[in-house]
């Protein structure tokens, strides 16, 4: 298989703060192949936004800080750019979607002329293209009567149109990944569903790989190929969208699934609360909020990522570990098809056969 187009490995991030140092990003991987939609879902406070952001480096440095890992973006070293490097990358190859529109756009200049400097930022083309790709990109993300739109200011804009001009910018150099970090929380539900169904086109067009960041589950059902699950800067699952929701496999992704209405009969948001960013729990993050926490899920360090059997679904969890019985996590229901897939011998055998 060829390489993907981005690859992040074994991350790390921190904040270095009058409290301590924050873990908001430790040691995560994940990869996103050209065409490809990532959903990185997990609570507020999870490490989403700074895994999203070092990317590209838009972090804060300091009191953000790198510490570890690697970053490769079609097969370059993105932690080891210039300065210059990076800012052909942001905007060029790389575009970002921010959750508020009103931030990335300037409210002196018109929607038309800050499209235009997109365009020229990176691409050396006369005044009279840029207009008219301007005219095209505005068209293509679906604001009516762009020609006379143009010349407007971003306060001439509703909300939803205003998250289409930075969409349109963000597309302006058709980059090859967008980064879209909760690009539709501040939009009413329809206006989400065409932003998504926009964002689908563009996708399908130009083979673009996304990263999208949202703790809207619903978002992830809608848009995601795979999912990535974080907690507390680690990652706890990942996996094939339908192996995310069909079979979610951490306690914590099942408690996450669970607070959906119309899924488990609990639809209260997870007890308790995430742990300490400067002083986190030995062992698993989630362990002291987890139903099922054993001894040896307090001590050491996250556990590794382990295969469930499903494709390349795999779990950071002490109950998933090889000769270990998920079933503990997981119910009776469920421990045939889990036993049977992982072929370690599961209580019983000779159920039916899915
Ligand atoms: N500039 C900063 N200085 C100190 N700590 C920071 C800074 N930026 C982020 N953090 C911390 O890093 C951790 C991860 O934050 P992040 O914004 O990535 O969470 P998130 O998963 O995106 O949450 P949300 O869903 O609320 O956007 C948090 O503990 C946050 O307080
Ligand atoms: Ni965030």
């Amino acid at each position: 298989m060829s390489e993907p187009l981005l690859s992040i490995r074994n991350l790390k991030t921190h904040f270095h703060t009058d409290e301590g140092t924050v873990h908001a990003v430790d040691g995560v991987s994940l990869d996103v192949d050209r065409g490809e939609t990532v959903c990185v879902v997990g609570e507020s406070g999870s490490g989403k936004t700074v895994t999203a952001e070092s990317i590209t480096r838009l972090i804060p440095e300091p009191p953000g800080e790198i510490v570890g890992g690697e970053v490769r973006f079609d097969g370059d070293d993105v932690l080891s750019m210039s300065e210059s490097e990076l800012e052909d990358l942001r905007g060029g190859r790389i575009g970002h979607i921010f959750q508020n529109p009103q931030g990335a756009l300037n409210p002196v200049y018109t929607i038309g002329w800050q499209i235009r400097e997109a365009i020229q930022l990176h691409d050396d083309v006369s005044d009279e293209e840029a207009h008219e790709r301007t005219i095209d990109l505005l068209d293509r993300v679906g604001i009516p009567d762009a020609t006379s739109r143009i010349d407007d200011y971003p306060h001439e804009f509703s909300g939803g149109m205003k998250q289409r001009v930075v969409i349109a910018m963000a597309l302006a150099s058709n980059p090859d990944l967008l980064i879209a970090d909760e690009p539709t929380t501040a939009l009413d539900v329809t206006i989400q569903m065409q932003i998504l169904r926009l964002l689908n086109q563009v996708q399908d067009e130009f083979n673009t790989g996304i990263v999208m960041i949202t703790h809207d589950l619903g978002v992830v059902a809608e848009v995601a190929d795979r999912v990535v699950v974080m907690y507390a800067g680690k990652v706890m699952e990942q996996g094939d969208v339908y192996e995310i929701f069909e079979n979610p496999s951490h306690p914590y992704t099942r408690a996450l699934l669970e607070c959906l209405p119309g899924r488990g009969e609990r639809m209260e948001a997870i007890g308790g609360s995430l742990p300490s960013t400067t002083s986190p729990p030995s062992g698993c993050r989630f362990n002291p909020r987890c139903p099922y926490a054993v001894a040896d899920c307090k001590k050491g360090k996250q556990p590794p990522m382990h295969s469930t059997g499903n494709g390349d679904h795999t779990v950071s969890c002490v109950h998933y570990e090889p000769g270990a019985d998920p079933s503990v996590v997981l119910g009776e229901d469920s421990s045939d098809a889990v036993g049977d897939a992982r072929a370690d011998g599961g209580p019983e055998t000779g159920g039916d056969d899915r």
